[in-house]
């Protein structure tokens, strides 16, 4: 049993890992802004709400819980959105993992688990990406995490400090149970879009670019069941607490899909022809991104359980249906 400090656990993926954190009986407190994230969605532990750049608050409420180890989730999460304020994206993003970084040192807090991101690849020319290969971030959000990387790097060689930090692909779908799961009514992410346009929430979806260099010129993604990564946090966890070294895995099934497959499978699965239209390339869009997940498979020995497209939009449109 752990004392898990969790920013970030009112959003959609922290809400996940905090609900498994639950159920395997450790103990949590959620410290979160609710910018994004919502109260509701917070099914086990305490929540503290507070700002990760509001360091005093920050620090307060890790001395106060003692926590044997830290999940940070809290980000800015929007590749177009980082083009057009980067700043907000290195403050929120880099500095906010700095805050907390510091006052877990002050805490005597020595674990993380970092949230990273394939977008810190950039456009690898070979594919699937192992961890390996060299970062080369194409735009602000991917860097913004990149910075995290080589500060959690620089601190593990230096301190008594270990971490884990995992490069999520594409995260989709909802908790199979039907409790959580996406409720940003701004979500941009391809698979909510569908089902929110299944749903008629949206009039109608815009594919992005149809001339990239791919098998139908729509972009490619491993998108990761939200539930199966939940797991890879239980994993990550259980590796740190029984003494593993600092490590980085990738996150994702290992296969992409292009975005029209996506799109196709989405009215397979809703059953519904929703309106569709193409439009030009949206920024900071790199046209493949598929994970080499050989690593989390063998070291944490993640067994995937919701590796289908199919179940993974079914998920996310039972969630959107019951929250009309
Ligand atoms: N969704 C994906 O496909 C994806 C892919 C790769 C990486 N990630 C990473 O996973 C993490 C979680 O993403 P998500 O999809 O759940 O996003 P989200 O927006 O649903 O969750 C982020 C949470 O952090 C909180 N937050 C943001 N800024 C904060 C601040 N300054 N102080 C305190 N709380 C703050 C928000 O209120 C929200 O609850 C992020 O670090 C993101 O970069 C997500
Ligand atoms: O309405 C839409 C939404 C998306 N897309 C396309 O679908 C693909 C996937 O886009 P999206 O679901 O927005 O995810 P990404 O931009 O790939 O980024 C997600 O996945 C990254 C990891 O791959 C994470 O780092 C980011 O946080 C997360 O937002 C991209 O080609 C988009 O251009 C559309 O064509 N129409």
């Amino acid at each position: 049993m752990a004392r898990v400090f969790v920013t970030g656990g009112a959003g959609y993926i922290g809400s996940h890992v905090v609900k498994l954190l639950g159920e395997r009986g450790h103990e949590v407190l959620v410290y979160d802004n609710l910018s994004t994230g919502s109260r509701k969605a917070v099914l086990s532990g305490k929540l503290v709400e507070g700002d990760i750049l509001d360091y005093k608050t920050l620090k307060d409420a890790m001395e106060n819980f003692r926590p044997d180890m830290v999940m940070h989730f809290a980000a800015k999460i929007i590749v177009p959105e980082s083009v057009k304020k980067p700043l907000l994206y290195y403050e929120n993003n880099t500095c906010g993992a700095i805050n907390i970084l510091k006052a877990m040192r002050q805490c005597g807090v020595k674990k993380f688990i970092f949230s990273s991101t394939a977008a810190v690849y950039g456009e690898p020319d070979k594919m699937p990406i192992t961890e390996d290969y060299p970062l080369n971030p194409v735009n602000p959000y991917g860097r913004s995490k990149a910075a995290v990387e080589a500060v959690l790097r620089d601190l593990s060689a230096a301190e008594d400090f270990r971490y884990v930090s995992l490069r999520y692909f594409n995260v989709a779908g909802a908790d199979p149970e039907g409790q959580i799961g996406e409720t940003k009514p701004d979500a941009t992410h391809l698979i909510t879009v569908c089902v929110r346009t299944a749903c008629g929430k949206r009039d109608k979806l815009y594919i992005y670019g149809s001339d990239y260099p791919t098998r139908d010129g729509t972009c490619i993604r491993d998108y990761i069941h939200v539930m199966d990564l939940a797991q890879a946090h239980i994993l990550a966890l259980d590796y740190l607490l029984s003494g593993g070294e600092s490590d980085t895995f990738n996150c994702g099934y290992g296969r992409g899909y292009s975005v029209k497959e996506v799109v196709d499978e989405a009215k397979k699965v809703t059953g519904v022809n929703f309106p569709v239209e193409y439009a030009p390339r949206r920024a900071g869009d790199p046209p493949e991104l598929v994970a080499d997940s050989k690593k989390i498979r063998g070291r944490l020995d993640w067994k995937p359980r919701y590796d289908d497209l199919g179940f993974i939009i079914k998920t996310a449109w039972e969630w959107e249906r019951k929250r009309v």
